[in-house]
């Protein structure tokens, strides 16, 4: 009762339960569940050589140590210390390095005079925020599945951020939560509160108040728990692989998937689950129809980067948190404007870690080349000392993350987007997982991933 197989026939034929595209937190912890829990055949196909996605552990060969530049810690939220335990991976409180702040205006490269609000007034604000949120927390995590009809959308969740900041006198926590994580969705202000709040939200904000933990592996290499995964799953993994292409009908997906060797396999699976940005260009294999094309047309996205980088003019113990001149003395509604850096951050062992975000536009090179103007004008502003014998940032690591933090306007939620996009689900035997159906957080993705597989294997 499968679809045709496609093309080649010469391509081995592999015969799956499921299918999985992507091994990064949703597609990875989802492959586990249901190869272990379910007692499902799984294959997962993934474009690069590893699991883990945006975890990008950094193994300096000079000093030997290593260093986490992408995924920081897991909100100890839902299922993530059972997760841990679980793959035998032992976490503790991630490790953190106090650095001290110097603000600069990235874009002039001089420094900024600029007052952080008082640690008292920001946990204040944070809590108040924590209050304001609360009543939404179950429309919004750790998924839409209740999110209320477009016509009883509560009306704080499609303020722009910088009104739902005002309404609740939030002003001394907004340069903590862009620093984090909010500048994820670019121009954080005017962006929609239910974004900004999906961004940061709930249990990083009861972490912050210290009433929830947060998890990292007490090896300081946060790839750890997706190399446990990658040993538990074996052969169920195809490794630098990709869909070419797909048929996918309400009996059944067959996919024709290429290695970086140009191998082709078939596989055939009684159903897909799709872990990957559902951007045009990801989803262009497969082969969508009008009406999935309708709402994956409506997102619109930011581009994430991030590296490690050396130069000696950096400063050891410090952290460079690009603050525009506006924001001078103490304007915290004031924050960088897309395409930015966020800060340099001094990681040890003469490195640094970028994180920067950017329009859908934002490539690597773009990127890149950010951070050596950027660098340069702090150079050429007497913020940073010259250095007689070294003229570029060396760029040691890069992680180029791709699109996130996926979201329409105000509008299209009113048009009742979410329950559009959630009709999706389980459509030509397709189901869908990520931060694009939840939020940008690994622990609230696994709870996600609990919720859909039951329903996913509930269907015929
Ligand atoms: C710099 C940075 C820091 C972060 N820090 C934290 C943190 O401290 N804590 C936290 O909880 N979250 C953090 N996040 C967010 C978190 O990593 C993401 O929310 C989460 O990884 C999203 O999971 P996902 O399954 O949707 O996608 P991903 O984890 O990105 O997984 C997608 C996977 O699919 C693969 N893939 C992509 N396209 C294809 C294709 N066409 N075919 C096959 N495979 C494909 C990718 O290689 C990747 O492995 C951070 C993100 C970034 C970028």
């Amino acid at each position: 009762s499968s679809p045709l197989p496609l093309g080649s026939n010469a391509a081995p034929f592999v015969l799956k339960d499921v299918a999985i595209i992507g091994g990064g937190a949703s597609g990875a912890y989802a492959a586990v569940r249901l190869k272990e829990d379910f007692k499902k055949s799984v294959i997962l196909i993934e474009k690069e050589s590893r699991l883990g996605g945006h975890v990008s552990t950094y193994d300096d060969p000079v000093s030997g140590k290593s260093y986490d530049f992408g995924v920081q810690n897991w909100n100890d939220y839902g299922p993530a210390a059972a997760f841990f335990a679980r793959m035998n991976v032992s976490v503790g409180a991630p490790a953190r390095t106090p650095l001290v702040s110097n603000y600069v205006d990235f874009t002039t490269g001089l420094a900024v005079n600029y007052s952080a609000p008082a640690s008292a007034d920001r946990t204040a604000a944070l809590a108040a925020f924590l209050a304001a949120i609360l009543p939404y927390e179950d429309m919004l995590l750790p998924g839409y599945w209740n999110f209320p009809r477009p016509d009883a959308i509560p009306a704080d969740l499609l303020l722009p951020f910088g009104e739902f900041v005002a309404k609740y006198h939030l002003q001394a926590a907004v340069n903590q939560v862009f620093e984090v994580t909010g500048m994820g969705v670019g121009d954080m202000i005017n962006t929609p509160a239910l974004y900004v709040i999906q961004a940061f939200g709930g249990p990083m904000i009861r972490n912050f108040l210290g009433q929830a933990g947060a998890l990292a592996p007490t090896s300081r290499r946060n790839i750890e728990i997706y190399e446990a995964v990658a040993k538990r799953l074996g052969g169920d993994v195809l490794y630098s692989s990709t869909v070419t292409q797909a048929v996918r009908t309400s009996a059944g997906v067959t996919l024709l998937v290429k290695d970086a060797k140009g191998k082709t396999k078939l596989v055939v699976a009684k159903k897909l689950l799709i872990a990957i940005e559902p951007t045009a260009e990801n989803m262009e294999p497969f082969e969508l129809d009008k009406t999935e094309k309708e709402v994956f047309g409506k997102f619109k996205y930011s581009k994430v980067h991030a590296g490690v980088v050396s130069h000696p003019s950096l400063p050891v113990n410090v952290s460079l948190v690009n603050t525009p001149a506006s924001a001078s003395p103490a304007n915290y509604l004031e924050l960088p404007k897309p395409n930015f850096i966020v800060r340099f951050d001094y990681l040890g062992s003469n490195l640094w870690r970028v994180l920067m975000v950017g329009d859908d536009k934002f490539d690597q090179a773009a990127a890149q080349q950010l951070v050596r103007d950027n660098f340069q004008d702090m150079v050429a502003a007497g913020t940073l000392p010259p250095s007689l014998n070294s003229d570029a940032v060396e760029i040691k690591a890069w992680a180029n993350h791709g699109a996130m933090h996926m979201r329409v306007s105000v509008e299209e939620l009113k048009a009742g987007f979410v329950q559009k996009q959630y009709a999706l689900q389980g459509r030509r035997s397709t189901w869908f997982t990520g931060g694009a159906w939840s939020v940008q957080f690994q622990s609230v993705l696994w709870a996600f991933d609990d919720i859909l597989l039951p329903k996913m294997l509930a269907t015929k």
